[in-house]
């Protein structure tokens, strides 16, 4: 491991700053947090295979997965006031009334940090649909609809082996009746607004999910650009944890200080960390650093690898001249590891940085 030391024009140094943008330091980087609340719902008939694409997504994406038929079987177990009603209504096939299954939602979701969900199996009608709307302004990015015959949805709901009370093939035949009378007008609804990406799910699980994958790329590009915002607010912190924490412990990078020479591993920026705490203790004053993101793009070049470009500019107040902006281009290399919990993490492998010509 390099351990090159430099003056302290280096750009990947933190700085004592009050930001304006909150931190999240517990959740894992994967999830990115603290933003305003994206919603997919996913739609479909019964036994089309919302839940087990629902499980990739989350899986691979870091969405919450919000399946409102689980939800209201959960309150029928906690032995709520609604619980006899829920379950005669889901024996016959019914759809539950509105209020119920949006409380139950809404209160999962302001339970969340992570703020991107997929809702699955609502909303069932129209008056779902209205009273979501209604109560939490939040307009879907999109609708997942999965499109599949009811011969091969009722050939898995009979051999899906949860013990259900409705996958028999009474209650089932009772469910595709209320899907087409209820629910295909709620996806007409959203068809007409263009919102509407039907996805053929009568074949294999990862022939399904493959055709799911594009669709939720924007997800993957507006992640990594929030990961490195969030990894430039901890250098302009000196936060060390969250700089660590979003970093691969190989990270290599190309920096003007390194003077032609990579750099490789986490050492070389923890001396500006810590040479910050050692300027706190001795009640020296550190001129405040803002960086800000400024002409971003964002390429997702495979499952596991992306590549942020953007230029930084960076604020320094009082030092060495009053409103000073430095600007650098940067080049983030992000890759998706497993952390040892089994969770998909995204880590910044690589940076290059160059000044830019005017700076
Ligand atoms: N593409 C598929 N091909 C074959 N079986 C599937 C597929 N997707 C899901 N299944 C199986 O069909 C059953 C119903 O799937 P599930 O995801 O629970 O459907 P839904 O949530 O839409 O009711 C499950 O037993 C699941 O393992
Ligand atoms: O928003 C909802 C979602 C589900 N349900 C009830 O829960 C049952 C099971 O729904 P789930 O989505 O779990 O399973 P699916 O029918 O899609 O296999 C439905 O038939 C309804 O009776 C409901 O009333 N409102």
């Amino acid at each position: 491991m390099y351990s090159l030391t430099s003056s302290m024009t280096v750009s990947d140094r933190p700085s004592v700053v009050s930001s304006s943008k909150e931190m999240n330091g517990d959740a894992a980087n994967f999830s990115v947090v603290g933003k305003k609340p994206k919603v997919v719902f996913v739609l479909g008939g019964p036994g089309s295979g919302k839940g087990t694409q629902c499980a990739k997504i989350v899986e691979n994406y870091g969405f919450v997965h919000l399946s409102a038929g689980d939800l209201l079987r959960a309150e029928i177990n906690s032995g709520s006031e609604n619980g006899t009603m829920i379950q005669n209504m889901i024996k016959e096939g019914k759809i539950v009334p509105a209020e119920v299954t949006v409380g139950l939602l809404q209160k999962a979701m302001s339970e969340s940090k992570v703020q991107k969900f997929l809702i699955d199996g609502f909303p069932r009608n129209e008056e779902n649909r209205v009273i979501f709307e209604r109560v939490t302004k939040i307009d879907p990015e999109f609708i997942l609809f999965f499109h599949c015959t009811e011969q091969e949805m009722e050939k898995r709901l009979l051999s899906r082996n949860q013990g259900r009370v409705d996958d028999n093939i009474d209650t089932i035949r009772k469910r595709f009746k209320v899907f087409v009378d209820s629910s295909l007008p709620v996806i007409e609804y959203y068809e007409i607004r263009g919102k509407v990406r039907k996805v053929d799910a009568a074949r294999p699980i990862d022939e399904v999910f493959d055709s799911i994958k594009p669709l939720f790329m924007p997800f993957v590009q507006d992640d990594l650009l929030t990961l490195s915002e969030n990894l430039l607010h901890a250098i302009d912190n000196g936060d060390y944890t969250t700089y660590k924490r979003l970093c691969d412990t190989e990270v290599t990078s190309f920096v003007p200080e390194a003077q032609g020479h990579l750099v490789q591993g986490l050492d070389f920026q923890r001396f500006y960390f810590d040479l910050v705490l050692e300027t706190k203790k001795l009640a020296v004053a550190c001129p405040s650093v803002q960086s800000i993101i400024s002409s971003p793009t964002v390429s997702v070049l495979s499952d596991d690898v992306g590549l942020v470009t953007y230029t930084r500019l960076q604020q320094k107040l009082g030092s060495p001249s009053e409103g000073m902006v430095v600007a650098y281009n940067e080049t983030r290399l992000w890759k998706r590891v497993k952390s040892t919990e089994g969770e998909w993490e995204w880590k910044n492998v690589h940076l290059h940085q160059s000044k830019t010509p005017s700076s």
